[in-house]
């Protein structure tokens, strides 16, 4: 005991010197983590103990009902979603859920990207007037997020009028402090990816016909040469700012992996960015303020949405001053370069966070509209369910690194984790074989006590100690965008009780026994506790599941938060509201297992992008 506490409260005591920013708050907490692991040899009861505390300790409250803004990339409208949007969206949902959970007052923001050289070409092919083809597309991005429970609050369109009186007036700020200047852009350009590149950043290909050509390297898209009289951005002025500031917030861009990745491109020089194009070869755009022959460059105009969506310019500085984006990895300079300066230039905050995943692969090449090798997510929703695929999608997906997408994959994750492992744990202890009167149960001090004298073996206080400390964990990998090892930390513990259930086999026991009664029923209580510490924390990745577990619980929607994450109060000898009330009335099936029939081994859809 004086060992872990005295432990405990120096780790305590030397974290608050240093917490100073939320990155110290982190890099604190994971040295708690670490030193209290390295005690894990001492007695359960203390370890546990100090498990609860450290939630307490790791949850700021002080940050509850405070502003938190995420946003997704808004969509370009050239083509149908695919599971790689779908991907960008849920993992911004989830984020957004688990800030919800957390008492944040959390706004979540995505749409569509409308404007541009490729959508107008896109338009044209399709016969279509620009307007009419952009808003089909958008309703089909809307009703996709709307299926798959992308609970946004905010959803906007690059089209409408707000949007476009933002961005006149963020021009026009611009402009009149001197950031803006007229002058030539010269060198190559990718309409695919609407970006201008550096000779560095290409290099020489064949195309199918045989001829030479040039390709962007990251992206691989044909690159042409440029010259023509445009708007410039003085973007060369603010590498240093942009340097120190990267610097001075090692937490920004996460995962780390990403941060290193912009600093690494700041090290050169930038040179000033184009902003117009000329109306001649662009019409599908805002026009500059003041200059009809010129339109306004397309990332210019999509990045603003972001401060649309808070009402610039009238009255966004609430949440401006704690916006956090979630990016594709190949729009990480757009966001966290461009972006940033043009923030810089305009004088308004830079953004909290920039969370960066990696992408959707198919055979090894990115899921992409151009490609054409994308899943539609409306059938893949249909095969595994919207929480079978939110759950694949957020449990496989690292952000670090690409994934290789396939329906196989899908399938054995669904069945094995949450077929088998949580519905399978959800149906045997509640089950009314084992728990006729269908209450929350018992937990008895005496079969399950502090010390190692009772029925409970030492596996059992091991597991005590990981469900107790899940909170922390999972807390730790969100702030991460490592939210794939936060269902990992989940699905471990799931793995833990069934084990304990498995371990003490309360099927086996006699009812008829006072004793064997108790010990049932505390088996079934701690089960019951772990699987609506389970159902909490699975919230905000499959909200249906989660909703189903914790009625089958009983759970108010009350009980749901953050500060219920109060794992077994009778062992600590305090009050549990919910022994003895009465289980939720739906006895079916968590998650139905899936055939291998119904899903196509490792098939894709070639699904036909609008464009085509
Ligand atoms: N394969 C993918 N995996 C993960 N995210 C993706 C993937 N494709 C697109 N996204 C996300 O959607 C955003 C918008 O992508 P975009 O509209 O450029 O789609 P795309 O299919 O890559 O299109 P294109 O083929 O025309 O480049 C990306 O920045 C990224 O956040």
């Amino acid at each position: 005991m004086t060992a872990l506490t005295r432990m405990f409260s120096h780790a305590l005591h030397s974290s608050c010197v240093v917490m100073r920013s939320p990155c110290c708050l982190l890099t604190s907490t994971k040295t708690l983590i670490l030193r209290l692991s390295r005690h894990a040899r001492l007695p359960r009861v203390y370890s546990i103990y100090h498990c609860q505390a450290l939630r307490c300790f790791c949850t700021d409250h002080s940050q509850s009902s405070k502003p938190y803004y995420i946003t997704t990339p808004i969509f370009y409208v050239n083509a149908s979603p695919h599971i790689g949007h779908v991907y960008s969206a849920v993992t911004a949902d989830c984020l957004h859920r688990f800030k919800l959970l957390q008492g944040y007052n959390s706004r979540f923001s995505t749409g569509t990207d409308e404007h541009g050289l490729k959508i107008q070409q896109a338009a044209s092919n399709a016969g279509e007037d620009p307007l009419n083809f952009c808003t089909e597309v958008s309703q089909s991005f809307k009703h996709v997020f709307q299926r798959c429970g992308i609970l946004y609050t905010d959803y906007i369109r690059t089209t409408e009028k707000r949007h476009r009186q933002a961005v006149e007036h963020f021009w026009t700020v611009l402009h009149s402090k001197g950031f803006i200047y007229k002058g030539t852009y010269e060198g190559w350009y990718s309409t695919p990816d609407e970006s201008f590149l550096t000779p560095t950043q290409v290099i020489d290909r064949i195309d199918s016909e045989g001829k030479p050509i040039k390709v962007s390297m990251e992206s691989g898209h044909k690159v042409e040469w440029m010259k023509e009289d445009n708007y410039m951005f003085r973007l060369s002025d603010f590498r240093t700012e942009l340097l120190h500031w990267l610097r001075l917030n090692p937490n920004i861009i996460r995962p780390v992996k990403f941060h290193h990745l912009v600093l690494q491109w700041l090290e050169d020089e930038i040179p000033d960015l184009s902003v117009s194009r000329q109306k001649s070869r662009l019409q599908w755009g805002i026009p500059v303020p003041g200059d009809p022959e010129q339109v306004i460059y397309v990332w210019l105009d999509a990045l603003v949405n972001y401060l649309t969506i808070v009402n610039y310019p009238q009255n966004h500085s609430q949440w401006w001053t704690s916006v956090h984006h979630v990016v594709g990895k190949d729009i990480l300079k757009f966001h966290a370069i461009y972006w940033p300066a043009f923030l810089l230039a305009a004088g308004l905050p830079l953004p909290q966070t920039i969370f960066v995943h990696s992408h959707w692969t198919v055979e090894g090449k990115k899921m992409s509209k151009s490609l054409g090798n994308v899943i539609n997510p409306l059938d893949a929703m249909e095969k595994f369910t919207v929480d079978g695929l939110r759950y694949f999608l957020l449990r496989q997906g690292v952000p670090d690194s690409d994934c290789d997408y396939y329906d196989d994959k899908v399938n054995k994750m669904c069945n094995s984790e949450l077929a088998d492992a949580l519905g399978g744990l959800l149906n045997r202890c509640t089950a009314p074989s084992l728990n006729p009167t269908q209450v929350y149960p018992h937990f008895c001090n005496t079969c399950f006590p502090k010390e190692l004298c009772g029925k409970a073996v030492s596996e059992d206080y091991r597991m005590l100690e990981a469900v107790s400390a899940l909170p922390v964990l999972v807390e730790l990998h969100f702030e991460n965008l490592h939210i794939y090892k936060a269902l990992e930390a989940i699905s471990a513990c799931i793995r833990l009780t069934n084990a304990f259930v498995q371990r003490h086999a309360p099927w086996k026991l006699d009812r008829k026994d006072p004793g064997d009664q108790r010990w049932l029923d505390t088996i079934l209580h701690v089960s019951l506790e772990c699987l609506r510490i389970y159902g909490i924390l699975l919230q905000p990745v499959v909200p249906d599941l989660a909703d189903k577990i914790l009625s089958r619980l009983g759970v108010t929607p009350e009980e749901r938060n953050w500060d219920s994450l109060n794992f077994l109060m009778r062992y600590e000898g305090r009050d549990c509201g919910l022994e003895g009330r009465a289980l939720g009335p739906d006895l079916g099936v968590l998650f139905n297992r899936l055939e291998r029939s119904q899903v196509k081994g490792r098939t894709h859809k070639m699904a036909k992008s609008k464009s085509q």
